[in-house]
């Protein structure tokens, strides 16, 4: 096996390992990624990116697999970082990004920052979803102090927690009971949020396949969407992460746009031994 060269890049803190996958397939098992994603024997990320050929007329295809090995639908910072680079390799500002629930629209600002058109926010219970038919604006499921979220689908689920101090909620001890708890039954990415004023929240992340991270791109997203839908934000707000802060709009027409800046650590190349002796 040939040496794996890759990007190491990152939105906010939530950091990605960036393969390219175009000239030629790359197929790795969930083992292979978890061995990757260690921090201390492999390269280390949150999120592995695979980028491969389109398959309906876009830029590229985005393929994006957790930490823990499993494949997922969407992540909003990736994509963002993903755009970014392709942004300057093809030489122009606007992309479309194609997953497997849908095509993206991003951009890249003149401040360097990226904006991704993440879509129709989803909130019907079968589109999170949830295990039976119910509200999906007042969800009774979780954990002391989290109990009643609000759930949204960005692409990918999540749970969205209001609470007076979300610096004072043990998300390290909560969030995996949340994540694994049968009412979803796709597991779900789980929110803690304290508003902050109609135009600004913090918010901290328990992902789903991966843990805490400094920042969610489309945790960010599902935090918007479910304080409009309450009544506690405007459209248009700042979301304050670990890593930094995220700009959500939902607009009018209900598509969810999320700005916010990217950056490359580093490229590398991965000795296939780490592929090799992954169990
Ligand atoms: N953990 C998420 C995927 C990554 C989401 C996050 N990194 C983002 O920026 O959207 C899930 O299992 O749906």
């Amino acid at each position: 096996m040939e040496k794996l060269p890759f990007i190491k890049m990152h939105g906010l803190g939530n950091d990605f390992v960036v393969l390219d996958g175009r000239a030629a397939p790359i197929a790795l098992s969930e083992a292979q990624i978890r061995a990757i994603a260690d921090r201390r024997t492999g390269v280390g990320f949150d999120q592995m990116i695979v980028i491969e050929p389109p398959k309906n007329g876009a830029d590229a295809f985005m393929r994006i697999l957790n930490a823990d090995g499993g494949e997922v639908e969407a992540c909003g910072n990736a994509t963002r970082c993903v755009a970014s680079w392709l942004s300057e390799e093809a030489n122009r500002p606007a992309l479309s990004i194609e997953t497997v629930v849908g095509t993206l629209l991003t951009n890249v600002n003149a401040d360097g920052t990226v904006t991704v058109d993440m879509g129709e926010a989803r909130l019907g219970w079968d589109e999170i979803p949830l295990a039976r038919e119910m509200d999906t604006l007042k969800v009774a499921a979780g954990v002391a102090p989290l109990l009643e979220a609000t759930c949204v689908n960005v692409g990918n689920p999540h749970a969205v927690y209001f609470v007076e101090d979300a610096e004072a909620i043990p998300m390290a001890e909560i969030g995996p009971r949340i994540e694994h708890d049968p009412m979803f039954p796709q597991r779900i990415n789980v929110e803690a949020v304290q508003i902050l004023s109609p135009t600004r929240m913090r918010m901290r992340v328990w992902e789903r396949g991966v843990g805490i991270t400094r920042a969610c791109g489309t945790g960010a997203c599902a935090s918007l969407v479910a304080a409009v839908r309450r009544g506690l934000s405007e459209r248009k707000a700042d979301v304050i992460l670990d890593g930094g802060t995220l700009t959500i709009e939902w607009t009018e027409a209900g598509r969810v746009l999320m700005t916010g800046p990217v950056a490359i650590s580093y490229r590398g190349e991965l000795e296939p031994a780490v592929i090799e002796s992954a169990q």
